[in-house]
């Protein structure tokens, strides 16, 4: 069985995927970019090939770059889900590859799979390409539109997926969290949230740690939050996650208001823009952190 160095806890920024002007991958802002995560946001792992960095259309060979020695990354994730098994075997095998510290999949969301068993199914033979690396789902129906709960799929999940490490649930469904935290207690399971703005009611459901955008930017901010709950100070940690949530409902409005363009004006496509240092001192006003 595949263990990773150690458990993957605490934040996880979804990666963005900085672009040039022409549209090209701007690899030469990476290692500025993992400073920026490790040193200003206190975030030590990432997921590649988020949904945020668009996931289906950047090639899995960008994370090679974060991997390097010398970035001071604690974890790095690559998600290699697929609309085919073929596809994401091979990314599995690629991710393993260039080292990296473990692979998360989605549900397939074209022909979707209707059973638990055939998406276990799937996910197994996945897993299997890449035995060496520990294995995430990442459950994010709203998207896929799989709608098999999570706490269904991880029952009896080592049987079928040895490498079997963790969970990254990005819905807001605190049942479905609650008793996959519930039904594994023996297990060492990562318990990774995935809706941002609702991480502390999901720390007191028992999620291990977090995967989310808004890392790349509310990163400090999330962990003095966490901090606040391991002290146990939860007054002080609900002024945090308000302040977060605040700060999450301006910035969406924000995007939407850029996302009203007129025909002549270009606009870079979802999740690849550099975002978190074009508006950072613009966003993190007194008005809207104000908490
Ligand atoms: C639907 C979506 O993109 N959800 C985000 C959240 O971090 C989300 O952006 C945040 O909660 C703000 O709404 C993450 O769960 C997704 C994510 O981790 C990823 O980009 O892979």
């Amino acid at each position: 069985m595949a263990f990773p160095k150690k458990k993957l806890q605490g934040l996880v920024a979804a990666t963005i995927t900085p672009m040039t002007e022409n549209g090209e991958i701007n690899f030469s802002v990476i290692g500025q970019y993992v400073d920026y995560l490790v040193k200003e946001q206190g975030v030590k792992n990432i997921f590649g090939k988020s949904t945020l960095g668009m996931s289906l259309h950047v090639s899995s060979s960008v994370f090679r770059r974060y991997i390097l020695p010398g970035y001071q990354l604690d974890q790095v994730i690559i998600h290699v889900g697929a609309l085919s098994l073929k596809e994401s075997q091979e990314l599995a095998q690629h991710a393993a590859e260039i080292g990296a510290d473990g692979i998360a999949v989605i549900a397939p969301f074209f022909l979707k799979p209707w059973t638990k068993d055939i998406l276990i199914n799937f996910l197994k033979e996945v897993a299997a390409a890449a035995p060496a690396l520990p294995f995430y789902y990442y459950h994010i129906p709203a998207l896929t539109g799989v709608k098999i709960r999570a706490e269904e799929l991880l029952d009896g999940i080592l049987d079928k997926i040895p490498t079997f490490q963790g969970l990254k649930f990005s819905d807001t469904d605190l049942l479905d969290f609650g008793q996959c935290v519930d039904q594994n207690r023996q297990q060492q399971f990562a318990f990774l949230f995935g809706v941002d703005e609702q991480l502390l009611s999901a720390l007191v459901m028992g999620a291990t740690g977090a995967v989310g955008s808004t890392y790349n930017y509310l990163g400090k901010k999330t962990n003095q939050m966490l901090e606040a709950f391991e002290q146990k100070d939860f007054s002080l940690a609900l002024n945090y996650q308000f302040c977060i949530q605040r700060f999450i409902n301006f910035v969406v409005k924000l995007e939407n208001s850029k996302l009203k363009v007129s025909k002549n004006q270009r606009t870079l496509p979802l999740g690849t823009t550099n975002f978190p240092f074009l508006h950072r001192e613009d966003c993190l006003s007194r008005r809207t952190l104000n908490y």
